[in-house]
């Protein structure tokens, strides 16, 4: 089917039991093209409005938001099969980003630079530099936190006096929509947003494309970032993609406090989080202690409804829960140990720990996106290192140790946007800087630098003549 012919409506059903909970269209590239050129017209006025008033607009955004929370996160908890608590906790921490944008929003400022700082100037000139917003940004967001991270992307833009392009995750559009119709009731000037729903399989080269799209933010697949990256020219890109995060535990690490932080690292939300940890790293000589406090500690996770904020809940659908089981079985057949769990009941996945887990295994590597945790034993803290580093990803990284030392230099050596020392892998607070390298994205986020991202330099010179 091509985009030209669309005009259905997609079926919105819930992961937990099926009910289907709404529909949203499948836009046609005319409609998509309308949307976008209203958008495009709107921006040259907000681009205009003072920034206090684009922040007021964020303020009020956020109120609404904060208003709406359980009603919304019932939307996220029905569409995405989040536990509840989470869901409205994270209604409550998009409200907080939200208002930190609008404040970091009003303090960004130009730079000014003379030119006797450059050798042999006689100063005769001044740059002042302020920021611009680059136009149209292409927000595209994934399904596992369907408003804050669609919020990350809209809050910054707007601030910074962008239109947006909104595309949803298919299985996030319900939440979307009622994220949007908050920013309309908090008063978005009328068409500065186009919510652009539709099958990234279907709608999205077009949207990546589009002429009139000076920015992608992107948060997904490394595979569908990548593919993103090959289609487009001349836009710049702020990429979020996928991790195998690693958690070492070196010889001399508290063991309790790396099996807290870890259990809760790699199964909350069932570890459908980038940033879950995917896999341990562990010293040998204390490895059966930590493998026997992991169990112990995964045993007490709780398992079923999101109603019931359940730890672990019912995967996004039964292909990703068809993909987890596929990495356990690949494992199993290969002689790890399966020391919980493995079991999978339709697109529910049953906490599963694996020990043994060697480099010929695919759950060494790849992103399960699902609540497996391996734990491959290493001999020396060299060897953690290659096996991290060996990986395609480098979002970020947990190293457990009592050392100071070990922990500064073991850190330097890792290959990854962030290492936490004693703590699991997290995104946030918001405004710490968040970024992949390698597979796992490009460019920087993080409330301050997703601003920068959506703005440009702009640069006037005053020529000073005696
Ligand atoms: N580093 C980070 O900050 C984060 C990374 N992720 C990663 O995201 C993945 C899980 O999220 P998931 O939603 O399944 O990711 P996907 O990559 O499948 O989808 C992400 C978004 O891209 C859209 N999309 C799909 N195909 C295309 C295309 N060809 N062109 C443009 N857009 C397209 C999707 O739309 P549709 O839903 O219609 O297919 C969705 O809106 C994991 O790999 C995870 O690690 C998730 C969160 C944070
Ligand atoms: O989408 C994700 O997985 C998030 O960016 C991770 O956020 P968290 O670390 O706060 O769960």
């Amino acid at each position: 089917m091509t985009i030209d012919t669309l005009s259905e409506m997609i079926k919105i059903k819930s992961p937990v039991n099926g009910e289907e909970l709404g529909e949203v269209p499948s836009l046609s590239k005319e409609q998509i093209d309308a949307l976008i050129e209203k958008a495009e017209t709107e921006q040259k006025s907000w681009a205009k409005t003072p920034v206090n008033q684009r922040a007021d607009l964020l303020y009020k955004w956020a109120d609404l938001l904060l208003q709406r929370k359980e009603a919304i996160g019932d939307i996220i908890t029905k569409e995405v099969g989040k536990p509840y608590k989470a869901s409205v906790t994270e209604v409550e921490r998009t409200v907080d980003f939200i208002r930190y944008t609008a404040e970091d929003g009003l303090r960004m400022d130009g730079q000014l630079t003379r030119s006797n700082q450059f050798p042999s100037d006689n100063g005769s000139r001044i740059s002042m530099a302020t920021r611009k917003p680059v136009g149209i940004v292409l927000a595209i967001s994934p399904f596992n936190y369907p408003i804050n991270l669609a919020a990350a992307k809209l809050a910054p833009a707007l601030v910074a006096g962008n239109g947006v392009v909104f595309k949803p995750a298919t299985q996030g559009a319900l939440t979307g929509q009622a994220m949007i119709e908050a920013l309309k009731d908090a008063g978005l000037p009328d068409g500065l947003v186009a919510f652009a729903t539709g099958r990234g399989s279907v709608i999205g080269d077009h949207l990546v494309q589009h002429p009139a799209v000076h920015m992608i933010s992107f948060t997904g697949s490394t595979a569908v970032g990548n593919d993103i990256a090959k289609k487009t020219t001349m836009k710049s890109l702020s990429f979020e993609l996928g991790g195998k995060d690693p958690a070492i535990v070196l010889e001399d690490a508290d063991l309790d406090l790396a099996a807290k932080e870890i259990v809760s690292g790699a199964f909350s939300y069932s570890g459908q989080r980038c940033t879950a940890i995917k896999r341990v790293l562990v010293l040998d000589s204390v490895a059966d202690q930590l493998v026997a406090k992991l169990k112990e500690r995964i045993e007490g996770l709780s398992v079923g409804s999101p109603w019931d904020n359940a730890d672990v809940v019912p995967l996004i659908d039964l292909k990703s829960a068809n993909f987890v089981k596929e990495l356990i079985d690949d494992a199993v057949a290969k002689n790890a140990k399966t020391v919980l769990g493995g079991m999978q009941i339709e697109n529910l996945i049953h906490p599963t720990l694996l020990d043994d887990v060697t480099e010929d295994m695919r759950v060494a590597w790849e992103e399960p996106f699902g609540p497996v945790l391996p734990v491959i034993r290493v001999s020396s803290k060299e060897e953690a290192i290659r096996i991290a580093n060996k990986s395609e990803y480098g979002l970020q990284a947990s190293l457990f140790t009592e050392n100071i030392n070990d922990a500064f230099v073991v850190a330097d050596e890792i290959e990854a946007g962030t290492v936490q020392l004693n703590g699991k892998t997290q995104r946030g607070p918001d405004h710490f800087p968040f970024l992949g390298t390698k597979g796992s994205g490009i460019g920087e986020q993080g409330i301050r630098k997703s601003i920068e991202s959506m703005t440009v330099t702009k640069s006037v010179v005053l020529n000073l003549h005696e």
